[in-house]
């Protein structure tokens, strides 16, 4: 069974008169919040869509999205100090990928993060600097190529001096993001696995994307049972998880069910499934974002989201830690972040059509959002 969690629902609890309101006439708002939505991606489908969204709204399974966006996006208030918008980190980057870090760095910045930085190989670094100076870069981690030849007990040297290194910079994170452009040597991956257990142990939320599927699926240990963990695998990245954990294949017609026992079964880590509509569950409840988006599928959009939703959880659990909110903000990040891209990229296909790209994408992240938040 699906849980309810309506959004209004959920802020009840912060007692304003306004949510009060909201709550009354959730359904009918709902609604034509939806169908409002559907402006940006004008296929012959869109009848069908809304037809979709109807029913789902009234399962409570849609998202009330923009009031999300809304509730958890700080204000922009002249005393707060560089840093307390979000510190954002992302691992990835190597000889193949240099731009899938990018995107998720760039997008945590244009969303409103404070500082974005990007731990990456030796290689890629020189070239995600020339992207932007707006973006901290580290050349830190190493494939097997670039220490091949050494002792075995040298490149233990070098993994640990890796880990102490990136440890020094790890509390300051608010959220990292493991994975977009990551690579899959095998050197490299076993380091990431090493940052990824201390940043559990220090209790930063871990965003897990694309490489870092990879390794995850590999070593389920590594995010099990940590509910300051996200997941947001593509299709073929969530078909891998499925087999592995639930030993089955994917089932359309039962998503939802799916994506609730998958997260269960990782112990109640939070996944993001992508695809036309984004699947959202924490093993608890199950949330869907199935408006506005785009039909071109370039790559990067999903390192977009990946740096969104490390922003939005940042500011989901700033916000429950100043007001005793029920809600789970991994849950929050995500519904933000599907919907904040999803109208990007809806906004960027208006103007662009076919020729659409992920930069395109990321130059509408601004204007998406203060559409739904002004700035003032
Ligand atoms: N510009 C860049 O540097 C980019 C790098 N990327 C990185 O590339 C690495 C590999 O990610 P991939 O997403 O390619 O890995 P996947 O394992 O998801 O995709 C591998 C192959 O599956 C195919 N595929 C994708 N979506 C499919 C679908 N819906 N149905 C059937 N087949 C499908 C693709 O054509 C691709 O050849 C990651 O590190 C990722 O972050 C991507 O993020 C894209 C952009
Ligand atoms: N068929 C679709 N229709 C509409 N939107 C989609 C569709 N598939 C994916 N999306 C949107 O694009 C976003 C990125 O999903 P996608 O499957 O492209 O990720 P990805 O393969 O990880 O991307 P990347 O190329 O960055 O690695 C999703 O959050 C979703 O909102
Ligand atoms: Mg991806």
């Amino acid at each position: 069974m699906l849980i309810k969690y309506g959004v209004s629902a959920g802020f009840a609890s912060l007692g304003s008169a306004k949510n009060c309101m909201l709550a009354s006439s959730a359904v009918l708002r709902r609604q034509q919040f939806l169908i409002r939505s559907l402006g940006g991606y004008s296929d012959h489908t869109n009848q069908e869509r809304m037809q979709e969204i109807r029913s789902m709204s009234g399962t409570t399974l849609e998202a009330d999205a923009e009031n999300v966006l809304r509730e958890i996006t700080p204000v922009l208030d002249p005393t707060r100090h560089k840093g307390q918008a979000g510190k954002i980190a992302v691992i990835g980057g190597c000889r193949e990928y240099t731009g899938a870090p990018y995107f998720a760095a760039i997008s945590a910045l244009k969303i409103g993060a404070d500082l974005s930085h990007v731990f990456c190989t030796k290689d890629a670094a020189p070239v995600i600097k020339s992207y932007s100076p707006e973006l901290i870069v580290h050349p830190l981690l190493e494939e097997s190529y670039s220490i091949s030849g050494l002792e075995d007990e040298e490149k233990r040297h070098i993994s640990s001096k890796i880990l102490t290194e990136f440890d020094k910079w790890m509390k300051r994170f608010d959220c990292l993001v493991v994975g977009p452009g990551l690579g899959r040597d095998p050197y490299l991956l076993e380091c990431v696995s090493k940052i990824v257990k201390h940043a559990r142990q220090s209790n930063v939320p871990i965003v897990i994307d694309g490489d870092g599927l990879f390794l995850v699926t590999e070593s389920l240990d590594l995010v099990s049972g940590y509910p300051l963990a996200v997941l947001t695998p593509n299709v073929n990245e969530y078909k891998r998880l499925v087999q592995k954990v639930l030993s089955c294949e994917v089932n359309e017609q039962q998503a939802p069910e799916l994506l609730k026992s998958l997260a269960k079964r990782i112990g109640g880590v939070t996944i993001l499934q992508k695809g036309k509509s984004d699947l959202i569950s924490d093993g608890e409840i199950v949330k869907s974002v199935s408006f506005y988006g785009s039909p071109r599928r370039c790559g990067g959009q999903g390192d977009i989201l990946s740096g969104s939703v490390a922003v939005f959880l940042s500011w989901a659990r700033t916000k429950r830690k100043s007001v005793d909110s029920p809600m789970n903000p991994t849950v929050l990040g995500c519904i933000a972040g599907s919907a904040l891209l999803r109208k990007a990229a809806s906004l960027a296909f208006e103007n662009k059509k076919r020729s659409t790209l992920t930069t395109d994408i990321i130059e509408c992240l601004g204007r998406s959002l203060e559409d739904i938040c002004p700035a003032r």
